[in-house]
């Protein structure tokens, strides 16, 4: 889709410059989720990693004032429904580079548009990866110079997922998520993805594990950190050592309103996954694999079984800067 432009009535085109942006989805191999806290949110322990599966947001400048978005049209066949992203202000690269402008104030007149490749409403945090690539596009293209740890702080307003989508690598998330501990993790470690053809909503999921709790009787209590097997198996590489200790409080709430999950997870099983899990608030299915031959047998097999997947690596960079054209 070509970006509008309003250029000033009767002069010359303005010269535009766009600055082109990256940042990864992730997936939770740990995921505690500890009791709901007066303002909605529930602290939890999160043991993240970026996955091989790239969002990329350009942010050009345009004359006039306002920020409008678009949504580019992908090379990876796979994402279901991208057009279900919203094109408006409620858009989480809108609220970044408006977040960004307020900030540092700058004028606006800038047009984003997303390449979508992380599924949306999957579990897999799309769209903090593209506020996460706006706060540095905007930072470029604007000549911010705010600090890394700056863009944290605005990636934490935006929400719980975006200063991970930022550092990327491999941390630990306390606090709603947002508080993070980079982890050593050398890798890599494989996966097979299965994308679902419906998205999940995460405050629908989170409500739906306080209900599941609620209904045994259980007080959940407040995560004291992501179990040290999980760490150590991050740091070792330890694939299978990591298959034993995947663990997600979020899941049984997910299968719960989507039951049908629960197939995809014993189709890995069948298929010989070291290990299968809903990342995050679902219906996304990480699937852990061996090795990178066997992360893309993984997903070939379920493919001819009429999945949706694909395989991705781990860890990856965080949010980076990939081009800076002036036309
Ligand atoms: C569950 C996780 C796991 O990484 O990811 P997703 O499945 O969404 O990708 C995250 O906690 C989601 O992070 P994110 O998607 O950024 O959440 P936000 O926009 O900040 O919050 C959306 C809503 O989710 C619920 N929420 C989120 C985080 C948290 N620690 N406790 C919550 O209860 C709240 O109802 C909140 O209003
Ligand atoms: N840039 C964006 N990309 C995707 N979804 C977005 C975006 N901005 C706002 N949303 C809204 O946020 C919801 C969840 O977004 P997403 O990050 O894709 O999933 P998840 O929170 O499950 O990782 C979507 O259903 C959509 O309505």
């Amino acid at each position: 889709m070509t970006p509008s432009r309003a250029t000033s009535e009767g002069g010359p085109p303005s010269r535009s410059r766009t600055v082109r942006a990256k940042a990864p989805g992730k997936l939770n191999v740990s995921f505690s989720v500890g009791p709901l806290r007066e303002d909605g949110y529930h602290s939890v322990a999160s043991a993240y990693l970026a996955v091989s599966l790239y969002e990329e947001v350009s942010a050009t400048s345009v004359d006039g004032d306002g920020i409008t978005v678009s949504l580019r049209a992908t090379d990876a066949p796979s994402v279901p429904f991208a057009e279900s992203m919203p094109l408006d202000e409620r858009n989480l690269a809108v609220r970044a580079a408006r977040l960004m402008a307020d900030v540092t104030e700058k004028p606006t007149g800038l047009h984003l548009e997303i390449t979508k490749r992380v599924p949306v409403a999957g579990g897999m945090g799309g769209g903090s990866a593209d506020a996460a690539a706006t706060l540095l596009a905007c930072d470029a293209l604007w000549g911010s110079g705010l600090s890394r740890e700056e863009l944290a702080h605005l990636a934490a307003e935006l929400g719980a997922d975006v200063p991970f989508a930022l550092l990327g690598g491999a941390a630990v998330g306390l606090g709603i998520g947002d508080e993070l501990t980079p982890a050593l993790a050398p890798g890599p470690l494989h996966w097979a993805l299965v994308l679902a053809d419906f998205g999940l909503s995460t405050p629908t999921v989170f409500s739906a594990l306080d209900r599941l709790r609620a209904a045994r009787g259980k007080t959940p209590e407040e995560p004291d950190g992501v179990d040290p097997r999980i760490l150590q198996a991050l740091r070792s590489g330890d694939a299978e050592a990591l298959a034993a200790v995947l663990r997600n409080d979020l899941q049984p709430a997910a299968l719960k309103l989507a039951p049908q999950l629960a197939d995809v997870i014993d189709q890995g099983a069948e298929y010989g996954a070291l290990a299968s899990l809903v990342s995050g608030s679902g219906p996304t299915v990480a699937m852990l694999a061996r090795d990178e031959e066997h992360a893309i047998e993984l997903a070939d097999r379920l493919a001819e079984a009429g999945q949706n997947s694909l395989a991705v690596h781990s860890p990856v960079h965080g949010a980076k800067i990939v081009s800076d054209l002036t036309r």
